[in-house]
């Protein structure tokens, strides 16, 4: 039986890694984390247990990871340190400094939980997973921002062209600035193979223009829930085609998503999501969909 092997955005999820935040997130100073005024420790620990019970209820078995207070507050968000694809894993390069030791950490635990690892980003090439999406099962699309470069996406061209997958570059915009997070994935979350919510007047039009290109329905989020958010209002997990988790109040964007024949899961997460700037996508990374 298959174990580990995705190329997709939305096939049903059946394994993920997950960090559950604790001992570091409840010392963090929220400055130096860039968390926002909605930050509090025991609050979004809580939160994340409601969304870790609908990841679990999804079906998907949770490999973990503990905070077991290294300090590593942004470790939670497991999307950002590695991807993974039918061949195994790549370890990624982080863009933020604090995230640095990140990458290490998941290639200790795929290595005990029997997920090879096939490359890893090294020196100055650097791409953090919430700037990757898989456009199609041979094609990695990456955001080029303050987080991940074209010398990230050289070396994962080289690691992953082998295997027929090529990886593509677009710039993002500078939007917040370099400390404030802003992935590619902050403008858009795949729903289905071909329907996507976006943010558009954030993307890149020549990726913008690919998608449609590749057929893609766009649902363009309301930009009063996108600004209210900080973008987290469509930071959506597909836990199968066409049914996703959410976090709770953007009901515009729930709505949109509904009407387009969605299945929509919410939970609260204002200390955890829209405090610490990442979403349920951030906080899995997919080692299995199938
Ligand atoms: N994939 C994601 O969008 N991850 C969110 C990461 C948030 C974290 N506080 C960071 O700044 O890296």
């Amino acid at each position: 039986m298959k174990t580990f092997g995705s190329q997709s955005m939305v096939a049903p999820i059946k394994r993920v890694l997950m960090r559950r935040p604790g001992k570091s997130l409840l010392a963090a100073d929220a400055n130096e984390w860039h968390y926002g005024s909605l930050f509090d420790a025991p609050k979004a620990i809580a939160q994340y247990d409601v969304f870790a019970k609908l990841v679990a209820e999804s079906g998907a078995e949770i490999t973990w990871l503990e905070d077991n207070g290294d300090g590593l507050c942004d470790a939670m968000f497991t999307q950002d340190a590695s991807l993974v694809t039918d061949h195994g894993a790549v370890l990624l390069n982080m863009g933020k400094p604090l995230r640095v030791p990140e990458p290490a950490m998941h290639g200790e635990a795929y290595e005990a939980a029997g997920v090879p690892v096939i490359g890893k980003l090294t020196g100055n090439g650097r791409i953090e997973g919430g700037d990757f999406i898989w456009l199609n099962d041979k094609t990695i699309v990456v955001g080029c921002g303050f987080r991940s470069n074209r010398e990230g996406i050289a070396q994962l061209n080289a690691i992953l062209n082998p295997y027929e997958i090529t990886v593509i570059g677009f710039d993002l915009p500078v939007w917040q600035g370099a400390e404030a997070c802003l992935h590619l994935m902050s403008m858009i979350s795949p729903l289905d193979d071909k329907l996507a919510l976006i943010y558009s007047p954030l993307m890149p039009t020549a990726f913008y223009q690919l998608l449609l290109e590749e057929g893609f329905t766009l649902l363009d989020a309301p930009a009063e829930e996108f600004l209210a958010s900080g973008g987290l209002n469509l930071n959506v997990l597909p836990v199968k085609p066409s049914e996703c988790i959410m976090i709770d109040g953007f009901p515009k964007t729930k709505k949109m998503m509904e009407e387009a024949g969605c299945t929509v899961h919410v939970f609260e997460g204002d200390a955890l999501c829209i405090a610490c700037e990442g979403g349920p996508t951030c906080l899995t990374n997919t080692i299995l969909r199938a």
